[in-house]
């Protein structure tokens, strides 16, 4: 049976914790809630960190992130997802297995690798497989400058320039998403640019967003919620498709999913902004803090 009534566009994310709030999952379900869509989760791994960094990670069974997956899928329905911190191969595979048997909805992967406090949060192991099996069945993955390199190959240089961005983002598309977001954040100029391409038949059709850079040391969980906040918009759009008995597959044509991460980018910007003077870490040496989820929602 189908329910037919109304409800709200639901996104789901897959990743880990941050119990300091401002990244993974906790991140995640802000910026769902946030941005207007019904936030569910499956959590990867129990994450110790905060502003200063990662301090300890601690698995869960395999077994018990399939029973979170069913409990989400069997019974909801899910608009789009995004996957972040899937951390063991046998992750990786279950995420691209629950994909290609179409119970995410649209899937935004951000290929988490590091933290910025330098812990792997993807087991070196696992890289092969977001290469072979997760990025065929992503309709979007948002890699960053270092992230982009690694996929495309373990000698691969970090692009310095739009251009070079352009050409690897256009490598990434062969190897089987249907688009990239490659991030500029990592880069140094004043102006933060980020790429787009979108496979279009034979063609890649281009977007690219500037912002002015932000200079604060508040930039932890930027990825995490970008990742979340696109989710969010493809559910809203997938969503009003799917009630109107139309295709969801028309959110994510070019012109849509171009719209839906310039709207998400363009909120993480006033995110960052927001907290740009923030002091959340009693002791703000080397902190890294959050962006400001909330930027939006006033009292
Ligand atoms: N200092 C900054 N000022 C403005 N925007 C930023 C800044 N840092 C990050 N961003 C935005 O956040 C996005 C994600 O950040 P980035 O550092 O590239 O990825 P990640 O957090 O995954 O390492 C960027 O694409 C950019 O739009
Ligand atoms: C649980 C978890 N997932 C992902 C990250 C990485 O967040 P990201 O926004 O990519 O970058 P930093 O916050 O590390 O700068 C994380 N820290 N924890």
């Amino acid at each position: 049976m189908t329910a037919t009534g109304p409800r709200p566009p639901v996104a789901v994310t897959i990743a880990g914790t941050d119990p300091s709030g401002g990244a993974g999952i906790q991140a995640d379900l802000k910026t769902f809630t946030a941005r207007g869509a019904y936030g569910a989760s499956i959590i990867t791994a129990l994450v110790a960190q905060n502003t200063h960094g990662v301090s300890r990670i601690y698995e869960i069974d395999h077994d018990f992130v399939i029973d979170q997956f069913d409990s989400v899928v069997d019974d909801i329905h899910v608009d789009a997802t995004k996957s972040g911190m899937l951390g063991t191969p046998e992750l990786v595979q279950t995420t691209a297995d629950y994909a290609a048997a179409g119970r995410l909805g649209f899937l935004v992967v951000d290929p988490v690798m590091v933290a910025t406090s330098g812990h792997r949060l993807l087991a070196e192991n696992a890289i092969d497989a977001v290469r072979t099996v997760l990025l065929p069945q992503a309709g979007l993955i948002t890699p960053n400058l270092p992230e982009a390199a690694l996929l495309l190959g373990d000698d691969e240089p970090e692009a310095g320039t739009p251009a070079q961005m352009r050409e690897q983002a256009a490598r990434l598309l062969k190897m089987g998403p249907k688009a990239v977001l490659l991030k500029g954040g990592h880069g140094a100029d004043d102006i933060v640019t980020d790429i787009l391409a979108v496979a279009e038949d034979d063609d890649i059709a281009w977007r690219e967003f500037s912002h002015p850079r932000v200079f604060s040391p508040n930039t932890h969980g930027t990825g995490c919620t970008l990742s979340a906040a696109i989710a969010a918009e493809v559910a809203h759009r997938r969503h009003a498709l799917t009630q109107a008995g139309e295709d969801p597959a028309g959110a994510s044509t070019g012109e849509q999913l171009g719209d839906a991460v310039g709207a998400a980018l363009d909120y993480l910007a006033r995110a960052i902004g927001s907290a740009a003077d923030w002091q959340l870490a009693l002791n703000p040496d080397g902190a890294h803090g959050p962006v400001d989820h909330i930027v939006d929602i006033t009292r």
